[in-house]
């Protein structure tokens, strides 16, 4: 199976974690868009999604599922993502299409959030895969700095603007032995809105799609 078709088993898999006349959080990647292909199959069981990416939003408006403003609900049964890594924690490394300030913003929200991935993003160390940093504009070499004496290699991400206007810096070789305290440490550096850590709010549930099959853990 390629790892595509693993992604979509996977994605596919989540629909069982989505209740009738909810509002489902949606995330946003490759992997989403197989889940949300399957939402199309029960988009009139739900109420509607709530999206993480003007991406998301655009190709479930596509599908007639209607998306609401955040700020318009209260809460969330359940949010799907996908991520670039996830630890035997549970804990992730997001961010690799550049959602992550508003997949945090919405993953907070949920009771519940479902990660869905391939078997190449299970890793036992988070780091491999170079760490996500949205970036005010003005404060990118600053932060870039920082970063540097936190022992990581940052690198701009060229062309690339968030939906929210900012910028991204990559960060390569940084030691996550401690996620949950890197998170914090970075989000105190000045200028940052967010990285790709998701190790305070991690994964409740992560559906793995395997050559034998999806994997509910
Ligand atoms: O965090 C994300 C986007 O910001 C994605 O969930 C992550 O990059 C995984 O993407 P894909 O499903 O395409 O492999």
């Amino acid at each position: 199976m390629t790892q595509d078709e693993l992604k979509k088993a996977a994605a596919w898999a989540a629909l069982e974690f989505v209740n009738e006349n909810t509002i489902v959080g949606v995330g946003t990647g490759s992997t989403v868009n197989h889940f949300i292909d399957a939402l199309d199959t029960v988009k009139d069981t739900i109420t509607g999604a709530v999206s993480s990416s003007e991406a998301s939003t655009e190709k479930l408006k596509a599908l007639g599922i209607e998306v609401f403003e955040l700020n318009d609900v209260s809460s969330l049964d359940v949010y799907v993502d996908g991520a670039d890594e996830i630890n035997p924690h549970n804990e992730m490394i997001k961010g690799g299409g550049a959602a992550l300030t508003r997949e945090k913003i919405v993953s907070a929200v949920a009771k519940q959030f479902v990660c869905i991935v391939d078997e190449s993003k299970e890793v036992t160390t988070l780091g491999a895969f170079p760490l996500p940093v949205e970036v005010i504009p003005m404060a990118r070499s600053y932060v870039a700095r920082e970063l540097v004496k936190l022992g990581g290699d940052p690198v701009y991400r060229e062309g690339v603007v968030t939906d929210n206007g900012n910028v991204i810096l990559d960060v390569h070789n940084l030691d996550i032995s401690n996620a949950k305290e890197l998170e914090l440490t970075i989000n105190q550096i000045v200028g940052v809105v967010t990285n790709g850590l998701f190790a305070h709010r991690g994964a409740d549930k992560v559906i793995i799609g395997t050559k034998n099959g999806p994997q509910i853990k």
